[in-house]
Parts: structure tokens; sequence; C-alpha cells
């Protein structure tokens, strides 16, 4: 009952919040049109008791005003249904940017690791596009209560004993939310398999891995695998819902049962004179009505609490607030009450890393250990080691997408994890090797590097062309406001490399950052173009460094690049073991020398 009080309750204060006149027309509306359904068994009485005393021209008057109430009951519940919906869309689309927030809305990444957060937000997800009925349901709800209390007056004045005919409903609304109750604890346990059928069907059949799959002739396991999950979650699915039908047969016999006593007892009156023909005409109308009336308030209740259910859980995806600054403690453990700190407009000094340790959320193992690191402003750095060697990592904690297990990251003496996230992302240009394919407008896609300027064709146009963008534009058509890929229109797809520049473009309408990353964005180039991309980037840093002792680093695998960088800094199983210039790490024979001298080998 808790699930359906309370998304009671948020769903009207919400749809009051978004449209309160439309609200209250449908309230008006519905419960008139309501109201008019027991009149109509009161009416059916009047005609049947003025029919058979022969009264014609009374029996004509009354069943006139019967046709009338049950126009009224149709009509009424048309009109209202306009206005209810419409409030019902506004509801939905708040919802949908409440969920947009929660995913988005949290410090860092940590929670999008978490595999429960992954399954919560799924499930919310599916079941969000239910609530746009949950405006309706409340209404319905309310309506059938209004109905009950006058089917129950009406029945009273009959015979008092009647009364207990919708009570005789209750425990077929208890049982029915039993019964739900079961198939949302399967659906909860099996949400994990659901995910990995779904996640399953994608692979099978999006663009991205479609080629692999066809050329690997991966179809066949794919689908033994895909069927064998989906058997699994069916079987627990089927299995729960088996059990709840039997639960709400229960709760449905106990009311049959009432149902047939009512009107038993009324006829027995009818038989012994005390009732006349009409009062049983009217206990079976209201009889049926309240028949009705129970099973749509049970449909309805399950449907709240449905909807109850996904709020709950949309709430408690929400972050959790960050601990006060009192509480938390510094790198030795203790306790310390640190005040916030902001971002410099430029770098003085550069950022220190002290102590840095590292495992992913619900891990355990470290990735990076004891990193202890000075990268002074202005400076460029490379980061080198074999693949899982902590390097995306270490990129992802500088730019304050993680915060360090232990040890801290310090900005000109101030620790990163004292400076709000949203502020010192703003001041990071990055260009990760996973970019994103924004399937958006080509302004969009590119603007949405400073979603403040997104709209400013200048500010756009400026930075396709420090990306060298332009021949993209000329080729779209539409240009700036062509639309990219087939995500959701006739789009144009463009190559690997074209995506890539689209994503430096992004990182050019940022104007003063601090922190440029590029993590591997030559993966999808050739030589030539991974050479263009890194001299447009060493412009920007040049410029950003000079002006604002910003900091460039990158992570690549090619050692023509690297040997670009002040400071290289080689990674291996997450610690640093080499930290100094090209030449230097040359002439010391250690990792870098060895991996440098294997590349030039292979391309000599
Ligand atoms: N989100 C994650 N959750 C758990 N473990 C992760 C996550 N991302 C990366 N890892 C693990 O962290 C380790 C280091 O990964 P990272 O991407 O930092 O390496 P890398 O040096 O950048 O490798 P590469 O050169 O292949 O890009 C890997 O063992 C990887 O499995």
């Amino acid at each position: 009952m808790r699930w359906v009080v309370g998304s009671a309750v948020f769903v009207m204060r919400l749809a009051a919040a978004v449209d309160r006149v439309r609200l209250l027309k449908a309230i008006g509306l519905m419960a008139l049109g309501y109201l008019a359904t027991p009149l109509v068994a009161l009416g059916l009485r009047e005609f049947t008791d003025a029919a058979v005393s022969g009264r014609a021209g009374t029996a004509t008057l009354v069943i006139t005003g019967v046709a009338v109430l049950l126009v009224m009951e149709l009509m009424l519940g048309h009109f209202a249904h306009l206005s209810y919906f419409e409030v019902g869309e506004l509801a939905e689309t708040d919802l949908n940017e409440r969920l947009i927030r929660t995913v988005n809305g949290s410090s860092g990444l940590e929670r999008l690791d978490d595999s429960t957060f992954a399954d919560g937000v799924n499930l919310v997800r599916e079941e969000l596009g239910k609530t746009r009925t949950a405006v309706e349901s409340v209404l319905q709800l309310g309506g059938l209560v209004l109905q009950m209390s006058l089917t129950t007056v009406l029945l009273v004045t009959l015979d008092p004993r009647l009364a207990l005919l919708p009570l005789a409903a209750l425990p077929s609304v208890l049982l029915g939310q039993r019964a739900q109750g079961l198939v949302e604890r399967a659906r909860e346990a099996t949400a994990e398999s659901t995910r990995r059928t779904r996640h399953l069907l994608d692979l099978a059949t999006s663009p991205a891995s479609v080629k692999e799959i066809r050329l690997f002739h991966a179809e066949p396991p794919l689908m033994l695998e895909q069927d064998a999950c989906w058997s699994r979650t069916s079987a627990a699915l089927r299995s729960a819902h088996l059990r709840a039908a039997g639960v709400r047969a229960l709760g449905q016999l106990a009311f049959a049962l009432a149902y047939g006593g009512a009107i038993t007892l009324v006829i027995w009156e009818a038989a012994r004179g005390r009732a006349g023909a009409g009062d049983v005409v009217m206990v079976i109308t209201l009889a049926v009505q309240v028949s009705v009336q129970v099973a749509g308030s049970a449909t309805l209740l399950t449907a709240l609490q449905g909807v109850g259910r996904t709020l709950d859980r949309l709430t408690s995806l929400q972050d959790p607030a960050p601990p006060p600054p009192a509480a938390r403690a510094d790198r030795s453990g203790r306790a310390a009450a640190l005040v916030g700190a902001s971002v410099p407009e430029a770098l003085a000094e550069g950022i220190r890393l002290e102590g840095v340790g590292f495992a992913y959320p619900g891990t355990g193992r470290m990735i990076l250990r004891d990193v202890d690191l000075t990268i002074p402003a202005g400076a460029s750095m490379a980061l080198v080691g074999e693949n899982g060697a902590g390097k995306t990592t270490l990129v992802k904690l500088l730019c304050g997408l993680y915060r360090p297990t232990s040890g801290r990251i310090l900005v000109d003496g101030a620790d990163l994890a004292e400076i709000p996230p949203r502020e010192w992302r703003a001041r990071v240009a990055p260009l990760f090797q996973d970019f994103a394919r924004f399937e958006l407008l080509l302004r969009e896609n590119v603007g949405v590097g400073d979603v403040a300027r997104v709209e400013e064709e200048a500010a756009v146009t400026r930075a396709v062309g420090q990306a060298r963008a332009d021949g993209i534009v000329a080729a779209v058509p539409g240009g700036l406001s062509g639309l990219l890929g087939h995500g959701y229109g006739p789009g144009v797809e463009l190559s690997g490399g074209q995506w890539q520049t689209l994503g430096l473009a992004r990182c050019m309408m940022r104007e003063d950052p601090l922190l440029l990353v590029l993590d591997e964005p030559a993966a999808a180039l050739d030589a030539a173009a991974e050479h263009a991309i890194f001299d447009r980037y060493a412009t920007l840093s040049g410029e950003a460094g000079h002006r604002r002792g910003a900091i460039t680093l990158f992570v690549s695998h090619r050692f023509t690049t690297v040997r670009m960088a002040d400071m290289i800094v080689v990674l291996d199983g997450g610690e640093v073991v080499e930290n100094g210039d090209h030449r230097a790490l040359v002439s010391h024979s250690g990792l870098y020398s060895e991996l440098y001298h294997l590349q030039e080998r292979i391309y000599r």
C-alpha cells in the first residue's frame, strides 16, 4: 500500500506542477462521469417500479434520465481523457529528464561501473513509459472510490448488510497486490540476465559489431547464448506469473461468493414481500457495478504499485549527497575539515600526484599504485606503457571522472577532490580513443564541446576551422545544419577519422582549457592524419600553455608522437617505472628504450 499511496501523491503533485488547470478540469469531468454510474442503478429501480405499477409517463421520464446519465458517463470520460492524456505526457517527460539527470548527474563515473546501478537504470528505463498513464490511473482510482462510496450508500438504504459487499472486495485487492509483489521480485531477480539478453541482442544487431560477427561466424553461439539467457529469464518470470495468477484467483473467488450472497439475500427479501422488483433490479445492477469497480480498482492499484516501485527505484538511483567536508579524511586517514577549492584562472605551478592509488569501484583490484608525479605548468606529458598498464585510468583520474582510492591530486596546490567537479571539467579539453559519435546536427556535434555556445555559429565555425574540419562541413549536405549518422534520421555517415576530427573540433570549443587530453586519438588514423591531429592539438596546447600554463597530456603507442612531449612517463602494471624526456629515456636501458627500439626495428 505504501507504494500506491506514495506514488498517487507523487503523481498528483507532479501533474499539478506541470499543468494545474488541465488537471483540475480532468478531475471535475471524471468525478461527474463516475458519479453518473451508480445513479443509473437508482434510475433503473425507479423505472422498474413505475413500469410494474403501470405508470407509463413516469417510466418514460425516468428511462430518459437514465439514458442521459449513460451519455454523460461516456462523454465526460472522453473529455477528461483529452485533458489528462496531455498532463500524463508532460509528467512522463519530466520523469525522463530526472532519469537523464540521475545517470549523468553523479560527480564521477563510479556509479556507472556498478552493475546494480546499471540494472536499476535498465528497469527504470523500461518502466518509465508506463508512468504516462499514471495520472490517468490515479484519477480513475479516485473516481472509483467516489463511485464505490455512492454505491455503498445506495446498498445500505436497501439493507445495511449489503454494506459488506464492497468490503468483500478487500481480499481481492490485497491478494492482487501480493501477486504483483511476486512478479516484481522475479523481475528484479532476473534483471541481470535480462540486461545480458538485451546486450547480446544489441551486439548481434548493431552495425558496430555486426561486421565482425559475420566475419567470425559468431551468430550461432551468440544466438545460443541469447536463447539460453532468455529461457532462464522467461522461466523465472513465467513461474512468478503463474503463482501470481493463483493468488489473484483466490481473491476473486472470495468476491464471487459475496456477490452471489448479496443477490440471494435481496431475492429472498423480495420473496417474503420486504423488497420490490425495482430493489432486485437495483441490487443486481449495483452488484455488477461493484464487481467492475473492484476489478478496476485492483488493476489500477497494481499499475500504481508498479509506478510506485519505479519511482522508488528512480529515487534510490539518485546520487547520495556527498559527505560533509568535516567527515572526509585526508590521505593519512585523519578526519579533516576541508574547505572547497576553486579552479585557478591559469596554472602557475602545475599538477602534482601524491601517492595516487586507484581501484575501480567494486573490483578491489589496484590498477594504479603509489603514483608520484609532478607535471609543471605549461608542460606536455606523454603516457607510455603496454596495454592495460593503467594509462587511460590515470587520464580519467586527472580529468576528475574518478577520485583516487588513495593519495591525492593537487592542482596548483589545491586538492582536486575539493574542487567542484563541474568547474574542473569545464577546463578540460578531452579527445578520447573511444570518442563519442553524437548523431546530431553537425553544429550540435561540435558545439556540445561548450554547451552554452552550441547555437553560436561563429564559435562553432571557428572550432571547425581550428580542427581543419571545414572539408567535412563542405561535404555534408546542409553544412553545419546537416544531420550526422542514421541514429534517428537519414543523416550522413562519416568515416572513423572524420568523426574523430569532429571530436577534435569539440575540444576546440573550449577556449581556456587548463588540461588538454589526447588519449590515443590516433588509433583510427593513418600516420599522416595522426601527425596532422597532433600538429593541430600542439598549436592549441602551445597557445593555452603559453597563456594559462595549461598542461597537455597524451597517450600514444607511436614513439614518433611520444618523443614530442616535454616529459614521458612510463607505466608498468599501474606503477611509474620511468620518467624523463625522450633522449634521457632512450639512453637509459629500461622499458621505454626496449619498447622504442622494438618499434624502430619493426618500422625500419
Ligand atoms: N570501468 C572499468 N572497470 C573495471 N576495470 C577497468 C575499467 N576500465 C579499465 N579497467 C581495467 O583497468 C586496467 C587498466 O586499463 P586502462 O584502460 O587504464 O589501460 P591502458 O594502459 O590505457 O590500456 P590500453 O593501452 O590498452 O588502452 C585494465 O586491466 C582494465 O581491465
